[in-house]
């Protein structure tokens, strides 16, 4: 029986930065990897630095709407391809939710597939949870909460950033009493932590106990999205100067507004194109951009721009970002010009409210 971990929270909670740390410890050395997103341009089998063997990266749909039964196909055929010695025999499988999905189907669909029953078991179910927008999450989408609901235990992350969780924890404990909360900064949950077999609500072993909790939570409902969310990606072949790039977030967080839940992109920057740059927001605020070490793919040095939204008109980001890159490169051609005359943010301060 392989265990399958399925590790969910809201977007940008730290779900791929917790797995890229765990993935270097030697007791998860052979895991294999299945990552949903929500969004056409895949991003995150890029910034989880997993064996590409045994990485799979599922973005075919939302795995708790369209993409259900991809996933147990997706978990067979790598179990397939193990026992052919296709890859190497990886000791467990780690399936990556997007921040979107509503664990319940998820779950559902890993309990009625037979075949995946006589090869699979569910060992845990951790939602992670962010101690800075966290609290938000909770109050505005109810995928955060049936997430924080249907774990069998709760990670809060970022608590470097906000120490003091006492009240998130007292809410999260009033969502799902059952469920341990370990509060960790910068994804360091200790290796056996996440290894133990879910024991809340009466564990993931028994098929009974698992169908109790999800009707007690409501579970065997469709899933339940916000309103009016969508995904656009914005691709790239020429090298994005720093300044339009500053600009652009900037400009999206002042006209998106709330609306914008999620940005998370590897870009390819004007200055330095031999290194990709990740880029990261959440709802308004922005993280520190990382270096990576290397392109995901050998040959596709492209940025890739994904943006997670509630009603962001669909071409708004595309010609947002078209607009400052001319404005930087008519800034720069005045200044290589010599007039001195500066026009950073003109764009951006005409369109105020276009969005
Ligand atoms: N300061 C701090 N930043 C963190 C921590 N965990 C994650 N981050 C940052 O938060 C941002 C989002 O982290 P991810 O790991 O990509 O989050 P995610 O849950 O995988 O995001 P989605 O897949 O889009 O839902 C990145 O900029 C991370 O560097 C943490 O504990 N502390």
């Amino acid at each position: 029986m392989i265990p399958v971990l399925v590790l969910t929270g809201f977007l940008g909670a730290g779900k791929t930065t917790l797995l890229g740390r765990l993935l270097h410890e030697p007791a998860w050395a052979d895991t294999a990897v299945v990552v949903n997103e929500f969004g056409e341009v895949a991003l995150d089998h890029a910034l989880v630095a997993a064996s590409e063997d045994t990485l799979v990266s599922l973005s075919t749909g939302c795995l708790c709407c369209a993409a259900r039964g991809d996933l147990a196909e997706t978990l067979l055929d790598l179990w397939r391809r193990r026992e052919a010695g296709a890859v190497p025999r990886y000791a467990r499988v780690v399936v990556e939710t997007s921040g979107l999905a509503d664990p319940a189907p998820i779950l559902h669909a890993l309990m009625a597939d037979a075949a995946l029953a006589e090869t699979h078991s569910l060992l845990t179910v951790a939602a992670l949870v962010d101690a800075v927008h966290g609290g938000a999450a909770l109050d505005r989408h109810p995928e955060a909460r049936r997430q924080a609901m249907l774990a069998d235990r709760l990670v809060l992350t970022k608590t470097d950033l906000a120490p003091d969780t006492a009240a998130l924890e007292a809410r999260l404990r009033s969502l799902n009493p059952a469920a341990p909360i370990l509060a960790v900064g910068h994804g360091s949950v200790p290796p056996d932590w996440l290894l133990a077999p879910g024991a809340a609500h009466g564990g993931w072993a028994d098929p009974d106990a698992l169908a109790a909790w999800l009707d007690a939570v409501g579970g065997s409902a469709a899933p339940r999205h916000s309103p009016g969310l969508a995904a656009i990606a914005i691709e790239r072949d020429a090298p994005i100067p720093a300044a339009a790039l500053a600009l652009w977030m900037e400009g999206l967080v002042e006209h998106a507004g709330r609306r914008l839940l999620r940005l998370k992109g590897i870009v390819r920057l004007a200055e330095a194109p031999e290194r990709p740059l990740a880029v990261h927001a959440i709802g308004h605020v922005a993280h520190p951009p990382r270096w990576l070490d290397r392109w995901p793919a050998e040959g596709n040095r492209r940025s890739r721009l994904v943006l997670i939204g509630q009603g962001i008109p669909r071409h708004f980001p595309a010609r947002l970002l078209a607009a400052v890159e001319a404005e930087v490169a008519e800034e720069s051609g005045v200044r290589a010009g010599g007039s001195g005359h500066s026009t950073p943010g003109r764009y951006l301060g005409r369109r105020r409210g276009a969005a």
